[in-house]
């Protein structure tokens, strides 16, 4: 499904990603490790268009995405989730919800200005679409709730319900359990396999929680110093002596 090769990406003197190759077939949920500064977000920017690669190709169900206009992403069907929650304090949670189902309305500005049927039809379609993944996501009860009050734990699963809503093929976390407590982990963990098998998703999950990365990801990919050091199984990775050094050892 993607296949990212010999990425590089530098800002002045830091080299953030050198040359990095993986691969990620359909249905897989991958882990990229690394400790801070490795390149982990640099490598999702890139996946997601915020930022542009000096060199390389990231090949997505066979188009380039190097060349795609970042707007064009979630259409493509590539969703992510942000480290530091990119939600809107003051807007409700279905709201929220709705800004990631965006690109599938069809009214222009001129149509939406003016309220036509169609409009309101599109508008009623997705509110529904929203109210289903909120109610998937047990968030059914605070979907008139600002944003802002609300328990991490919960803003951590809207922010998934904002990416599942865009209905995507690829799905980008970005330490999607960082800051939640250990039931709230293996919560997380369930509901996301679950939407998985169900939605036939692929993922790609940044995580330092390595009991999470190694209970849920069939193939991790770990970066160094913008370098990718090891790629394979939990249970390769878990062993492997460079990860160890670079990185386990740090976070055990
Ligand atoms: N916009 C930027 N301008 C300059 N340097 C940047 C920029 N974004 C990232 N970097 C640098 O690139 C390197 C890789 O950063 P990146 O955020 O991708 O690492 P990371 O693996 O995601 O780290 P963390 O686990 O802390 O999130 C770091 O040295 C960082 O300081």
């Amino acid at each position: 499904m993607l296949e990212v090769r010999d990425l590089t990406v530098r800002f002045g003197g830091i080299t953030a990603l050198d040359g990095v190759s993986f691969r990620v077939r359909r249905g897989e949920m991958a882990g990229l490790i690394g400790p801070n500064g490795a390149g982990k977000t640099t490598l999702f920017n890139c996946l997601t268009r915020r930022h542009d690669a000096d060199s390389g190709t990231i090949v997505y169900e066979g188009e380039e995405l190097t060349s795609v206009a970042p707007h064009a992403i979630a259409r493509l069907g590539i969703a992510r989730t942000f480290q530091n929650l990119g939600l809107f304090p003051r807007l409700s949670v279905r709201d929220n919800v709705l800004v990631g189902a965006h690109h599938r309305g069809r009214a222009g500005f001129l149509t939406a200005a003016l309220g036509l049927p169609g409009v309101r039809r599109e508008e009623r379609a997705l509110r529904a679409d929203a109210d289903a993944v909120l109610e998937r996501l047990d968030l059914a009860r605070v979907a008139g709730h600002p944003a802002s009050g609300l328990p991490f734990g919960t803003l951590k699963r809207v922010e998934l319900a904002r990416a599942l809503v865009g209905r995507p093929r690829l799905l980008l976390l970005d330490e999607p359990v960082n800051g939640l407590n250990a039931a709230e982990v293996e919560e997380f963990a369930g509901t996301l396999g679950a939407i998985r098998d169900a939605d036939d998703l692929t993922v790609i999950v940044v995580e330092h929680h390595m009991g999470f990365v190694m209970g849920t990801c069939e193939r991790i990919v770990c970066l160094d110093f913008g370098r990718k050091i090891a790629e394979g199984p939990p249970a390769e990775i878990r062993r492997d002596p460079g990860v160890i050094e670079a990185y386990l050892g740090t976070v055990a």
